[in-house]
């Protein structure tokens, strides 16, 4: 099947400023992908490319197997860009029906109101509505056509939390029709629970690419902390092969582990003189973490 994106040694400068470097990627039908980064790291620019918005400097870019400046390949696709305003002197409502104008198979007005979450302002004007809102009314157009697939950046800046909830309740329900996602967030939580697959840049390049959990498991190290016995040596847990670091906390002693259910085995198995054990950490916000100083920078 023709991959939704390819990029291939893609390279992307403004003057002399390199903001997108050797990039290759391939986005598959049906994946569920995150790109993250800190500010600056190229994640715009990457979309912008995939979406025939700007030309790479270097390198090639295929969407949905041709040149993605077709508007022919923008048909079966929603988008929801950064800054982006919504139709003037229209109710919320009447942006929609426009919007629904353009497909042969819109959705029906009122899923796409249910949608955003956006009943109760059907015929508020587009403009009036708050900067979460708009956000909202900028997903339901993206999706009025019933796109198979979906380019988000930064979806939910300025959505509280019950916004983000029935935001990503949408999005699930889109992603479990067998659709593409493709999204740029610095929501790591909403990276972790609504995609299958995390690329992970810095000074535009690609740092990370896999599931979420094989980020985790890699980067984040999960910590397995004890309350240790008097005067027992810890010394043998640093030999363990999946152990990174042996360190003290106060009265506890952590283990940052890259598995933490060998680690807790070896643990319970070896009769250790410990006690209080708590397991924790791991999460991608960690890893995030981790990977960016690791590799580059800090968030
Ligand atoms: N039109 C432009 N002219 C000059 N430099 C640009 C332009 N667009 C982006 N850049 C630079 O390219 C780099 C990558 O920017 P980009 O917006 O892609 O990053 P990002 O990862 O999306 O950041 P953020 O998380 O802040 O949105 C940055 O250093 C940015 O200043």
């Amino acid at each position: 099947m023709t991959p939704v994106v390819v990029l291939e040694h893609v390279q992307k400068t403004f003057g002399s400023h390199l903001a997108v470097s050797d990039l290759s990627l391939t986005i598959d039908r049906g994946e569920s992908i995150a790109i993250l980064g800190p500010n600056g790291a190229g994640k715009t620019t990457t979309i912008g490319m995939m979406l025939g918005l700007q030309k790479p400097s270097s390198g090639r870019v295929w969407l949905l197997g041709g040149n993605p400046s077709d508007p022919k390949r923008h048909i079966d696709i929603g988008v929801v860009l950064q800054n982006v305003s919504v139709p003037d002197r229209l109710t919320v409502k009447e942006c929609l029906n426009l919007f629904r104008q353009f497909y042969p198979h819109p959705r029906p007005l009122e899923d796409l109101l249910a949608m955003a979450g956006l009943e109760d302002d059907a015929r508020k004007m587009a403009q009036s509505l708050s900067g979460g809102k708009v956000r909202r009314l900028q997903f339901a157009l993206a999706m009025t056509g019933n796109p198979d697939v979906l380019f988000l950046d930064e979806p939910t800046v300025g959505m509280d939390v019950g916004s983000k909830r029935k935001f990503w309740d949408a999005l699930q329900t889109y992603v479990k029709e067998g659709k593409t996602l493709i999204l740029t967030t610095h929501d790591l939580h909403e990276a972790d629970a609504m995609t299958n697959r995390v690329v992970v840049m810095n000074h535009g390049a690609v740092i990370a690419d896999g599931t979420p959990e094989a980020i985790k498991k890699e980067f984040a190290g999960r910590q397995v902390s004890f309350v240790p016995g008097n005067g027992i040596d810890l010394t043998p847990i640093t030999q363990w092969p999946e152990v990174v670091d042996v360190h003290v906390a106060g009265r506890r002693t952590v283990v940052v582990t890259k598995d933490s259910d060998t680690t807790l085995r070896r643990l319970i198995e070896g009769h250790w003189d410990i006690r209080d054990i708590m397991v924790g950490g791991g999460g991608l916000e960690e890893a995030f973490v981790r990977l960016t100083q690791l590799k580059g920078d800090s968030i």
